[in-house]
């Protein structure tokens, strides 16, 4: 997406911008507006107005991305924060909480909806593409079953500063446009341990081009709405699938396959960055492809196929890093139930399918070699057995990922021009991104690594050029869990600079920028076990 900012002369404010409303406008939704919980079948979404706040004030805001929508930053208080938190509505939108189902855990839940998020309606930006603005945290609707439609800061900050940070490493993902702490508070019970506490409100705005998720299809076809079910199959096609033509059979398959297609390439780029999801539900499935709900992610510190920081995941590790390729995929298919309803042959689904798998293998192998500065070689078989060497060896270890293929970046670009003694190079790079190392693991890592300089070797590039390669796609700035949990620690005790710095940081992740080398350090040892940081519930 183009960030060209435009003057800020040009911006308006939240209060004076012009939305529109093409989900509710073009949708079927029910209008009571009223907020009690219930069920609601036969619609798509239903009307409901955010419930006010006690004392609204700015946390964090998104320049970028406001320039983009032709939004300008509103001072911390006043009546377009008042929007921001739900308390105010702009007389253009026609708020709205979606009506969806899903699989939680792999057990279908029936009707989920937005319980928390309410989408105010939709902003065009610059470049006349159309973004749905949503709050979440902003009071309950019919869809907050028996929880309180809010949300504490420590999960909103999480979700503000990661969306963002996705967006600046290249990962296919919503957005957020602002933080606002409510002034609210809000009882939450963090480790399920019946110890409920009472914590500072906020409410994230989120920005996604629309929120339709796997799981609002699903509902549909469970319940047997047929008509409802193509009306926002039509909808999603026509606003933004536009390229595949008008909504016929044969177009939801292509249809499908497109979104496996995006899907895949998602999921790639997780395995590339060492992203974890934590909560992969079908109602967490977007049907753009974009990562959505920040909840109980976590950064991958250590390399560990095994690891999910999701407390509530510790039994079956479902969705642990190595498992989401594999968890994507049962996902999909589960969409492709839904549609087959809408498909004269629902075999012809299979090939979306096919296409995940195929685009997810490439596209990781791709990026995998691109990681280390090689360019494919045949046969491919050999080629992909070499990276998953690596993969296994690392997985054996206690290696830090970002720092690995961040320093190899630097490492073996240097040892192919100089003549220094590559075992001694080798050893330290393993010693500086090691958490723990056996003599024997090291011996596998030093023994990938001596054929890996020899293959880099044969690559046609200079070595500045393979530096400057590997150096634009192996981070240096992830948003490691421990960094997030000192942010929200300093914000809650209003000390917002961390906070402020981190959201700089993470905006070049590829840059050096050497002032802040400590935020690019290995995990330190207070932060292997401590909650928020290693492990984290779904409460938020
Ligand atoms: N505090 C809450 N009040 C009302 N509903 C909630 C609350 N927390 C979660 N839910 C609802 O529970 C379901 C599953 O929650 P999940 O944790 O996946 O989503 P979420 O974090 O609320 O939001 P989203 O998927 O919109 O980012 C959703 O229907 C969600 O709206
Ligand atoms: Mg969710």
């Amino acid at each position: 997406m183009a960030t060209s900012a435009p003057q800020t002369d040009q911006l308006v404010s939240i209060e004076q911008a012009d939305f529109h409303n093409s989900f509710v406008d073009e949708l079927h939704g029910e209008a009571s507006m009223d907020k009690s919980p219930r069920q609601v079948p036969g619609y798509h979404y239903s009307r409901v107005e955010p419930t006010a706040v006690r004392a609204p004030r700015l946390l964090a805001w998104s320049d970028d991305l406001a320039a983009y929508l032709g939004v300008v930053r509103p001072p911390e208080r006043g009546p377009a924060v008042a929007i921001l938190a739900g308390s105010q509505l702009n007389p253009s939108m026609k708020p709205f909480a979606a009506r969806y189902g899903g699989h939680q855990f792999g057990n279908w839940a029936g009707q989920l909806g937005d319980g928390r998020a309410i989408s105010l309606g939709e902003l065009t930006a610059v470049d006349g593409s159309s973004w749905e603005i949503q709050l979440k945290g902003a009071g309950p609707t019919p869809y907050s079953r028996r929880a309180d439609g809010r949300a504490v800061l420590r999960s909103s900050l999480r979700e503000f500063l990661c969306s963002e940070a996705m967006h600046y490493l290249g990962v296919p993902t919503t957005r957020a446009l602002s933080l606002v702490e409510t002034g609210d508070v809000v009882i939450r019970d963090m480790f399920y341990n019946g110890n409920p506490q009472p914590e500072p409100g906020a409410i994230v705005a989120r920005v996604a081009p629309t929120f339709v998720r796997f799981g609002n299809f699903q509902l549909m076809a469970a319940m047997g709405e047929k008509d409802n079910l193509r009306a926002l199959a039509d909808y999603v096609i026509r606003h933004q699938y536009p390229e595949l033509g008008e909504p016929s059979s044969a177009v939801y398959v292509r249809w499908f396959e497109e979104i496996s297609r995006r899907t895949a390439v998602m999921i790639a780029h997780w395995m590339s960055v060492g992203f974890v999801h934590g909560v992969m539900n079908t109602d967490n499935m977007s049907i753009l492809g974009l990562t959505i709900d920040y909840g109980p992610y976590g950064w991958l510190e250590p390399y560990d196929p095994d690891w999910t920081p999701n407390t509530t995941d510790f039994g079956s590790r479902r969705y642990a890093f190595g498992q989401q390729p594999q968890v994507a995929l049962w996902n999909l298919y589960q969409l492709a139930r839904a549609l087959a309803h809408l498909v004269e042959t629902p075999q012809d689904l299979q090939q979306g399918l096919e296409t995940y798998r195929t685009t997810l293998a490439e596209t990781r192998h791709t990026m995998l070699l691109q990681k280390l500065g090689l360019t494919p070689m045949a046969p491919e078989a050999e080629d992909r057995a070499f990276v998953e060497e690596l993969l296994e060896a690392l997985a054996g270890s206690e290696i830090d990922m970002t720092l690995f293929f961040r320093q190899l970046s630097h490492t073996a670009p240097a040892l192919l021009q100089k003549a220094e003694s590559e075992e001694t190079a080798w050893r330290e790079l393993l010693a500086n991104a090691a958490y723990s190392m056996s003599i024997s693991e090291e011996q596998t890592l030093l023994q990938w690594l001596q054929r890996y300089l020899q293959r880099l070797r044969q690559e046609p590039a200079s070595p500045e050029a393979i530096r400057e390669s590997m150096l634009s796609v192996n981070p240096k700035y992830v948003l490691r869990n421990y960094l997030a949990q000192k942010a929200i620690e300093a914000a809650e005790l209003g000390d917002l600079s961390f906070l402020n710095t981190l959201m700089d940081v993470l905006k070049t992740p590829f840059a050096e920028q050497p002032e802040h080398e400590e935020l690019a350090a290995k995990r330190p040892d207070w932060a292997r076990e401590k909650p928020g940081c290693a492990t984290l519930s779904c409460s938020s």
